[in-house]
């Protein structure tokens, strides 16, 4: 997999990213879907752009008819402005445009009718957006009137510009509220689906499990920041993004042509002036990304290590590691601050470019048509006009220029986002090195291994080579050996979740077969969401969960601890025993086909120990136990044992059990 840490570019691959992050919501993955969404993108401003120009004709219409007297004094220049727009082309090119661009969401209206909400929203949204900006223009000229009127003593033609000005603001303001209200509705909206994306993909074939996202080398750190923050900064960005530049584009479109009309030079000059700014923008920008990225994950890893101290609060208070812990954190808050400190200096380094870039801009239409003025070409309120059109529409094409700094962290976000959804779609990019080949697993009714050689994920280990044994039904097995020979990690490659090696597993399904970790896991919730864990059985009443409880020894659990429902935080509420009893009772809650135990009674007393396995040999299950106690030969017919250095041996208990005592 290609380094991304060197990839901090505004490049094709950082927009491929955002396209494969960005789309899916709006159009189905599908070939050539970018293109398609875009497109569409695209039509949903044309048709925003065309129902303004109807929407402003039959507003002035309506207008007129109604208050004509008002309408014919006060805003001749919009009826003539109508009038001229009834009989000219452009009244058809609006309703080719509008029909064109309806027409191109009807043809893909199979693959987006799932997707109407957005798209609806989207192009509401592009429409206040526009109404906004027409209002701004309204009241610039409602200005300049009232300014005029102010200078040329026209006390009465001030006072009704004043009351129109009022009564817009009034009008104004909820369309300015639903405006700032549906971008914020859009973006919940997408970041909902979004965040729904990731997590449905970070729990798909365990990808959560093989990330391995706490690992110093790691592609994909701090998933967690992936799909909390940086999504909701992504949707929120694209959003604000998307409109600053449908706005620039309209400036563009109004501006454009007076400047031309006013000095060719100045529009050529203008467009030199931005491309070279923006290119600067860029290259300077570029350097952003990176410092971008790795604050981002500077700021996640010191947040972790918090959050790690947290959940391991005992042992730390324990081992009195407050020194150790509060080193550790500093030195991750130490990198998070040293990043910063170079994206300040960074921004200072950016700042100088884009004042010189702004003040400069004052100048330049001053130098291009002052001469023009001089030579007499061109009168006085040129200059004004053209330094006007000049700033807006440098400032549409500054868009780049002027927002280096949050289109680089914008950059990042994609590219943190893009990486980790890459990972997420293809399983072999998780994995640090290649691997040669895989443990094949079949579903079958037993278990049986064939020829399996296991390595370490990252290949360094050999942990068992050529392991052949088959468990006939209700045959129970003990795998026993060393610590670190490498009997979790064969519970893991039956599992299926270490595949690093060769030979073939066959097996029932997962959904058969139940594995108690060697540490007990508690989750988040109630004593009852612990019992049901993992399948929700809904059949069973409090009556059968306190039965279950009296077998594993636990009966008076509920009545300790406030009842069933009570949430608690149960790693640090049960002690280790508890917790072992706890996972050995969703066995007998789940009675599973096959049971898989590692280590699952290691804090138990020996008659806690003999009371559960007896409670499990009551049961149809066929289970597998890992552990290093003899008092557990008692309870299995087979003992694998894991001698080391990729050696096996299979025996009969009897014979473990009698090989033992020779070698006691
Ligand atoms: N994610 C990993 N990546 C690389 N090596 C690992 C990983 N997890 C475990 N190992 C290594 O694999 C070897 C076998 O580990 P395993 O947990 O299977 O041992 P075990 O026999 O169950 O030990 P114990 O009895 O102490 O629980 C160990 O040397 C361990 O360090």
């Amino acid at each position: 997999m290609e380094s991304q840490t060197s990839q901090f570019n505004f490049d094709r691959r950082l927009w491929n990213r955002f396209i494969t992050v960005a789309q899916p919501y709006f159009y189905p993955v599908v070939r050539r879907g970018g293109w398609i969404f875009l497109g569409l993108l695209a039509a949903a401003m044309v048709f925003v752009v065309a129902l303004m120009f109807f929407v402003e004709i039959g507003v002035t219409l309506a207008g007129q008819a109604l208050f004509p007297e008002f309408f014919t004094n006060v805003a001749a220049g919009l009826v003539a402005q109508t009038e001229r727009n009834l009989v000219s082309p452009v009244l058809w090119v609006a309703a080719v445009s509008l029909g064109l661009s309806s027409l191109c969401f009807v043809a893909v209206w199979r693959q987006i009718h799932q997707r109407w909400v957005q798209w609806v929203l989207l192009t509401f949204l592009l429409f206040l957006s526009l109404t906004v900006n027409r209002l701004n223009v309204m009241i610039s000229f409602i200005f300049r009137f009232i300014d005029t009127a102010l200078q040329q003593k026209e006390e009465p033609t001030f006072w009704q510009f004043l009351i129109i000005y009022g009564v817009l603001i009034i009008s104004a303001i909820p369309i300015l509220v639903i405006y700032r209200y549906t971008r914020l509705k859009l973006g919940l909206f997408w970041r909902e689906w979004l965040t729904q994306y990731f997590l449905d993909r970070y729990f798909d074939q365990r990808a959560y499990y093989e990330l391995d996202s706490n690992a110093a080398n790691t592609e994909i750190d701090n998933p967690d920041q992936r799909m909390s923050e940086d999504v909701r900064s992504f949707t929120g960005t694209t959003l604000s993004f998307l409109l600053d530049i449908l706005d620039s584009i309209l400036t563009l479109y109004a501006f454009t042509g007076i400047l031309y009309g006013i000095s060719r030079p100045l529009a050529l000059g203008l467009v030199i002036y931005a491309t070279v700014g923006t290119g600067i923008a860029i290259l300077a920008g570029r350097k952003l990304i990176k410092i971008n990225f790795d604050q981002l994950r500077y700021e996640a890893d010191f947040r972790y290590s918090l959050v790690h101290v947290r959940d391991n609060a005992e042992s730390i208070a324990f081992y009195q590691g407050e020194g150790q812990e509060l080193r550790q954190i500093l030195e991750r808050f130490g990198s998070a601050l040293r990043n910063f400190n170079l994206l300040i200096i960074w921004q200072a380094v950016i700042d100088i470019f884009q004042y010189a870039y702004n003040y400069f801009t004052r100048i330049v239409p001053y130098v291009i048509v002052a001469p023009l003025y001089f030579s007499g070409v061109r009168d006085f309120g040129t200059i004004t006009q053209a330094t006007i059109a000049f700033s807006q529409v440098l400032s549409a094409l500054s868009i780049v220029a002027n927002q280096i700094q949050s289109i680089s962290s914008f950059a990042a976000g994609i590219n943190r986002l893009g990486a980790f959804h890459e990972s997420l779609e293809d399983p072999a990019l998780r994995y640090t090195r290649d691997r040669e080949s895989t443990i094949q697993t079949r579903i079958a009714h037993q278990l049986a291994l064939n020829n399996v050689t296991l390595l370490t994920p990252n290949s360094e280990q050999t942990l068992v080579r050529d392991l052949s044994f088959a468990l006939e039904a209700g045959q129970r097995l003990l795998i026993v050996g060393v610590s670190g020979s490498g009997k979790s990690s064969l519970l893991r490659a039956i599992a299926g979740l270490w595949t690093n090696g060769k030979g073939s597993i066959t097996r029932p399904d997962t959904e058969e077969m139940l594995f108690l970790p060697q540490k007990p896991y508690m989750l988040l919730g109630s004593l009852r969401d612990q019992l049901l864990y993992p399948m929700r059985r809904q059949d069973l009443t409090d009556e059968d969960l306190v039965r279950v409880l009296n077998q594993v020894n636990l009966g008076g659990l509920p009545e300790r601890l406030d009842g069933f429902d009570a949430e608690k935080d149960w790693a640090n509420t049960l002690s280790l025993g508890e917790q072992q009893r706890l996972a050995f009772a969703r066995i007998l809650i789940t009675q599973p086909r096959y049971a898989i135990l590692d280590e699952a009674t290691s804090a138990l007393d020996v008659a806690n120990e003999k009371l559960l396995y007896l409670q499990l040999q009551h049961l149809n299950t066929t289970y597998i136990s890992v552990g290093h106690r003899p008092s557990l030969l008692a309870y299995h017919d087979l003992v694998l044992e894991l001698q080391g250095g990729s050696a096996w041996q299979l025996w009969s208990a009897a014979e473990y059990s009698a090989h033992l005592a020779m070698a006691s």
